[in-house]
């Protein structure tokens, strides 16, 4: 495991773009896992912003999702469709076509669930699976349970994760109570784990998910077992590693 302090947003978000265009320059037609949320917003601008100054194309590549809300249409603003076609897609080359999130409007979720995992298998590995990691250690949205599944499931959003996510909904919106998510299993699959976290209100669960015991009571403890990892971490949310 490799980690990487950083002493501002910037320099994160730019260490960060720059492995993954690393990975498609090498590679053009690298397979990208990608993550959603309020931690990965500044690093997709740095790869539209790279995307711009002609350092990377993204034109081969193949992306998949992590997750998505059940119930919510892809035009809905919160979907995390929408959050990518706005924060990334919409702004580089990538061709929609080689793009993949599970449809959370889908009439049998199981069927989307296993046609997902088909897709990713299909596509080969993962090459650079992108992470955040929720305040009680979920990644994607595999929240703490006595079991973990390895592909893509439904899941029911923890009470904490609603609350936490409730920001960027509207007043009077409802945070979905279900989420479709990739599976751990799929997740530690992939090549290579960038795992990036950011704030004090995350020292806690970045030192218990990197330093404690490997539980599936904080699910990112699973990244641990994972030979390419690498973990970006801002000095507030590294406070508390050894
Ligand atoms: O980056 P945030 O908004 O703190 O979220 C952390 C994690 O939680 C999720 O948003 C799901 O709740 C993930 O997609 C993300 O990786």
């Amino acid at each position: 495991m490799n980690i990487i302090t950083f002493d501002s947003e910037a320099k994160l978000n730019e260490a960060a773009a720059r492995i993954i265009t690393g990975i498609v320059q090498t590679n053009p037609s690298a397979v990208l896992g990608l993550a959603t949320g309020g931690t990965p917003v500044g690093i997709y601008k740095q790869l539209v912003h790279d995307y711009n100054e002609g350092l990377v194309s993204f034109k081969k590549v193949t992306t998949f999702n992590l997750d998505e809300y059940v119930g919510l249409a892809p035009d809905h603003h919160q979907s995390y469709s929408y959050y990518m076609r706005e924060n990334l897609f919409n702004h580089v080359d990538v061709d929609a076509s080689r793009t993949n999130i599970p449809s959370g409007l889908a009439s049998d979720l199981v069927e989307e669930c296993s046609r997902y995992d088909q897709l990713i298998q299909a596509a080969g590995r993962i090459d650079i699976q992108l992470l955040g990691l929720g305040h009680n250690g979920h990644i994607g949205f595999n929240e703490p349970e006595e079991e973990l599944s390895s592909g893509t499931h439904v899941v029911e959003l923890a009470e904490e994760t609603k609350q936490a996510n409730a920001r960027f909904f509207s007043e009077g919106e409802q945070v979905p109570s279900q989420a479709i998510t990739m599976g751990v299993g799929t997740i530690l699959k992939a090549k290579t784990l960038l795992l990036v976290v950011k704030g004090k209100d995350k020292a806690e669960i970045v030192k218990r998910a990197l330093t404690g015991p490997i539980t599936t009571d904080v699910p990112a403890s699973l990244l641990q077992t994972h030979p390419q990892l690498t973990v970006l971490v801002d000095q507030a949310a590294g406070s508390l590693l050894p």
